[in-house]
């Protein structure tokens, strides 16, 4: 090794990447992004979970050329991943979303905007040119609002500006308990603002200076809502009304995120949803739920291939990308790893991320013996036994 590389103080993991963003970042930020639910234990769950899989290599397999490319909607990603929503990136960066939307078209990986965005969703599109046909897809997030009227602008918006699916986030009637963003409520700066939400200019925002447009319970909804109005999060959503409702407000690919059972995931499959996000937000709203990775399988199998099955929660490393893709994932989404890139350096600090999740899992590939996204299956991992020495298959 050069001594020059031995030297390097460049980053060559997330967790480095996430080390140095915490030194750059103000404390209230990096704890509204660092946070989960009550004890956090869903958040740490999933990174726990997935470091508890392990990877079962085989030898003696040519693997000289990896492909690690995938399709999903149509659409090629040079590698399994793409953006998942997150809220008010212009806490990290001034431009924000902008920054990370570039990065996103240039690796070719699809991204997902947060309807909470800091960035209106056409200033992404315009600055991105997200209608681009050989650019990577778009999708916009949605939390349905108390009045769906108000709904429906922000889905004709979104069609409109080019986006090409509409996630619609389901796991949120009322939001998580983050203690920490209860202890000091993180109030957006002077000159930033939800800017997807065209509130009549001079309104004051939502009541008690929150910036979520939700709420902690289901009493404090119902008090708010009469200050703030119709941006209000809706908690009435149902498997009857809701996806029927969409359907017909949009020709937009609908994707329900933060399915957690087998059960949901056939009756999203019912009720005619596009593709599922296997997701529990990162840990951020129910508290002691399974780690994503657990529930995994299960879903996977009840939705046989019928949509795409995506995947969220605690993807740090290209072989948790192995191991989502092994347990029946088609997509894998990464949250904070984005949020931490933009960060430590904006564009370049988001494909500075792209870049070591694409290297670690063509090495893990290679490493594994599997050639191709398609050969990668449960066979190549293994769990340690509970009560004595030895790897059980999964
Ligand atoms: C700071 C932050 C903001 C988020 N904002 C949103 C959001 O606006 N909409 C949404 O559906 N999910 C949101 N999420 C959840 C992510 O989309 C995703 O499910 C989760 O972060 C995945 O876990 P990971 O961070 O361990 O990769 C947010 C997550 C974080 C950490
Ligand atoms: C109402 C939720 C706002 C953003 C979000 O989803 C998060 O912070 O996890």
């Amino acid at each position: 090794m050069s001594q020059k590389a031995a030297s390097s103080t460049v980053p060559i993991t997330v967790t480095e990447i996430e080390a140095i963003a915490k030194t750059r970042l103000p404390k209230n930020v990096y704890d509204y992004y660092s946070c989960g639910a009550d004890e956090e234990k869903a958040r740490d769950r999933n990174v726990y979970m997935l470091d508890r899989l392990l990877i079962t290599p085989r030898v003696m397999v040519d693997v000289t050329h990896i492909d690690t490319s995938t399709t999903t909607f149509g659409k090629r990603h040079p590698f399994p991943v793409a953006f998942a929503p997150s809220a008010m990136q212009r806490l990290c960066h001034p431009r924000g979303e902008i920054e990370t939307a570039e990065a996103a078209a240039s690796i070719g990986l699809s991204m997902t905007l947060s309807s909470q965005s800091t960035t209106s969703l056409e200033d992404v599109a315009k600055a991105c040119n997200i209608s681009k046909p050989d650019g990577p897809d778009f999708w916009f997030q949605l939390y349905l609002t108390q009045d769906p009227e108000y709904s429906l602008k922000l889905i004709k918006r979104a069609e409109k500006a080019g986006y090409t699916g509409l996630i619609l986030t389901v796991d949120t009637p009322v939001l998580g308990n983050r203690i920490n963003e209860r202890k000091t409520p993180l109030v957006l700066p002077e000159g930033m603002n939800l800017e997807n939400y065209d509130r009549p200019k001079g309104e004051r925002k939502p009541a008690k200076e929150r910036i979520f447009l939700n709420a902690h319970t289901v009493e404090e909804a119902n008090e708010i809502v009469k200050e703030s109005g119709p941006t209000m999060h809706s908690s009435s959503l149902t498997w009857e009304h809701t996806i029927p409702w969409l359907r017909k407000a949009t020709s937009m690919k609908i994707i329900l995120k933060g399915i957690m059972t087998a059960e949901d995931a056939k009756l999203a499959v019912q009720h005619g949803a596009d593709a599922i996000v296997v997701s529990n937000h990162g840990g951020r709203q129910l508290d002691l739920v399974p780690a994503t990775i657990e529930v995994l399988p299960a879903i996977a199998g009840a939705v046989s291939g019928r949509i795409p099955v995506i995947f969220d929660g605690g993807v740090r490393r290209g072989s948790d990308v192995f191991k989502a893709i092994a347990l029946g994932a088609d997509l894998v989404l990464i949250g904070r790893p984005v949020l931490w890139g933009l960060s430590y350096d904006g564009k370049k600090g988001v494909e500075a991320i792209c870049n070591i999740l694409e290297r670690e899992l063509s090495r893990t590939m290679a490493l594994a013996g599997v050639r191709s996204i398609k050969e990668i299956t449960k066979d190549s991992l293994g769990i340690a036994k509970w009560n004595g020495f030895g790897i059980s298959k999964l």
